[in-house]
């Protein structure tokens, strides 16, 4: 049979509403409370019949799965993200028998009150906060459920206590060493949970604080180095953590020359360059814990 005679077949294949967005807010008399989410759904399973013959017999709309994000926000409310997707992705599965896998992925929008002077006690206004974005992806294939969180977006700064030298010098090499140089970056992470239940706000609120503080805490002499240290320290301190994917773009600040305008640069004055960057990426596992995290986090 030649190449092109092979027939096709299908390969993987999943499907869903992408980004429903949903804001709940929960009245508690004066007192709101208020979730803002973005929810992905991606469902999987016996999706033959549609892809090849066009009958849709096994296919519950995109527009459904809109629709219950909505229904079980108000039905359920939104304790946490990944809460909520538990939730999602049991149902998804238990209630099709044509769905075997249901993956959900949330983006969640940070709000905080404002307390202005004059608003007595109705507390009703809201302020978006932290410029990070918290994520959750709760994938369930009928037994086992895997939770993984995350954030993208936490644009960090060190302006000193970073040195970076005794690299590779080849003909191409022009990069200066440094003994002080600003280390900058935005932490993109994910995470993996061992478990199926905890306090999920509580374990996103002390890994990021770890995160914070290790890159605060260690004195860099590589962005590599760094990210090492935030992610064991996550896995030193979070016993719920078995995995944790960083990826962290190296936000260069360079010196300006000054010298044509016959002044001095004392490490104070910079130019950040955008693009391109240095994109420095690992996995830091729990020993003996397999892999789960995928590689390239640019979608997640
Ligand atoms: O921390 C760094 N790691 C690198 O691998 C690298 N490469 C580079 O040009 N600058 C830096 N900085």
């Amino acid at each position: 049979m030649s190449e092109s005679a092979r027939p096709a077949v299908l390969g993987q294949n999943q499907y869903g509403k992408a980004e429903t967005r949903v804001v709940r807010i929960t009245r508690d008399g004066a007192v709101h409370h208020l979730k803002d989410l973005s929810v992905s759904v991606a469902l999987s399973g016996r999706m033959e019949e549609v892809h090849l013959r066009g009958s849709n017999t096994h296919v519950l709309t995109t527009d459904t799965t809109k629709n219950t994000v909505f229904a079980f926000a108000k039905q359920h409310g939104i304790a946490s993200a990944e809460e909520f997707g538990i939730l999602l992705a049991r149902h998804f599965v238990s209630s099709q028998s044509a769905i075997s896998t249901a993956r959900i992925r949330i983006e969640e929008y940070a709000w905080e009150r404002v307390d202005a002077p004059g608003c007595g006690t109705a507390r009703h206004s809201f302020v978006r906060s932290g410029q990070e974005t918290r994520t959750a992806q709760i994938t369930f294939d009928g037994e086992r459920l895997e939770i993984v969180a995350g954030l993208k977006g936490l644009v960090v700064l060190n302006s000193t206590g970073s040195e970076f030298h005794g690299y590779i010098k080849d003909r191409y090499t022009t990069l200066k060493e440094t003994t002080d140089r600003v280390l900058a970056t935005e932490v993109n992470a994910r995470w993996r949970y061992g478990r199926t239940d905890a306090d999920w706000d509580a374990c996103y609120r002390g890994t990021r604080e770890l995160l914070l503080h290790a890159f605060a805490e260690t004195y860099s002499y590589s962005l590599q180095q760094t990210l090492y240290a935030m992610g064991s320290r996550v896995i030193g301190q979070r016993p719920e953590v078995e995995e944790i994917r960083l990826s962290l773009p190296n936000k260069h600040h360079f010196l300006v020359d000054l010298a044509p305008f016959g002044l001095k640069n004392d490490n104070e004055v910079y130019y950040v360059a955008d693009r391109p960057y240095g994109l420095i990426e690992a996995t830091v596992l729990r020993e003996g814990a397999e892999p789960g995290i995928p590689v390239d986090l640019t979608n997640l």
